[in-house]
């Protein structure tokens, strides 16, 4: 068996600890509600490389985002623990960036200044020019050159996604955790975003974990797709291997023979 089929196998995913960015480690999650204890996961157990893109799927409810919570940070964690670059993780901190369905910026800001809060909080010793510089290359990158100065309030949701997408990236994490970050756009614009996504991250190969409930993106844009099963006591259910080459074009993607094969994968998973 080769090393990549390898890696698709659940529960023996253990790669050398040098190639790993983020473990998770036997994770749980209890939430107290007025019925009694809610177990959301339960003995889940996940390793991601570093410079990997990995997807992640599940029924509405499973627990994805509180998975993602737990890795920003942001949820407490109820037993197991999670560690980046082998450090358990206590908070939230610059290693982890993370983007959300909402970009929730600071509407009466401009975007630079949006974008420059979080590179003033990372990069305090920095020169004001130095962290300006930073703020413009990413809003460059995502195509927001013309609009340095534009309030937040004034942008579509397209247009602030894009400025969520410069803000992660500029504090320069170590892993990006994405929560369904075009779920709420159109198609045509979620195209366009995930083209830009994935240009910068060909560039700059961050760790990424990305939520999401389209099978199309999930494929198009990961290394790897996980597949947690259905709540409760959530865990890891599958993990499929995307050997598509990088950089990808969504021509490339949608005409090669194993696309189809990933998809139904992926589709028998969740109906069943
Ligand atoms: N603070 C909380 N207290 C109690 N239960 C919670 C809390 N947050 C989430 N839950 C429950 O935990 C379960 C998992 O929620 P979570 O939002 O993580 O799922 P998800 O897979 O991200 O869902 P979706 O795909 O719909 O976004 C759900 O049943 C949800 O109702």
């Amino acid at each position: 068996m080769d090393n990549k089929r390898e890696t698709s196998l659940v529960g023996n995913g253990l790669f050398p600890s040098k190639d790993v960015m983020l473990d998770l480690k036997n994770l749980k999650k209890v939430y107290p509600t007025p019925k009694g204890d809610y177990v959301v996961l339960e003995d889940l157990n996940l390793q991601i490389r570093k410079e990997e893109f990995v997807t992640i799927i599940g029924h509405s409810g499973c627990g994805k985002t509180t998975m993602l919570s737990m890795i920003a940070g942001l949820n407490p964690i109820s037993g197991g623990n999670i560690s980046v670059l082998g450090k358990h993780i206590k908070g939230p901190g610059p290693d982890r960036g993370v983007i959300f369905q909402s970009p929730s910026l600071m509407p009466w800001m401009t975007t630079l200044q949006n974008v420059m809060l979080g590179v003033n909080q990372v990069f305090p010793h920095a020169s004001r020019a130095q962290r300006t510089d930073i703020a413009k290359y990413y809003l460059q990158k995502v195509g927001m050159e013309d609009s340095f100065n534009k309030r937040a309030s004034e942008l579509s949701q397209g247009m602030q996604q894009r400025v969520g997408i410069a803000r992660a990236f500029a504090i320069k994490p170590k892993v990006l955790l994405l929560d369904e970050p075009f779920g709420m756009l159109d198609s045509l614009t979620r195209g366009e975003l995930q083209d830009i996504l994935i240009e910068i991250w060909n560039k700059e190969k961050i760790t990424a974990v990305m939520i999401t409930h389209d099978v199309d993106e999930a494929i198009f844009l990961a290394d790897r797709v996980v597949m947690m099963t259905s709540g409760p006591k959530a865990k890891i259910g599958d993990i499929l291997n995307i050997d598509f080459e990088r950089p990808r074009t969504r021509k490339s993607v949608l005409e090669h023979n194993d696309y189809y094969k990933y998809r139904k994968h992926l589709i028998d998973f969740l109906e069943h």
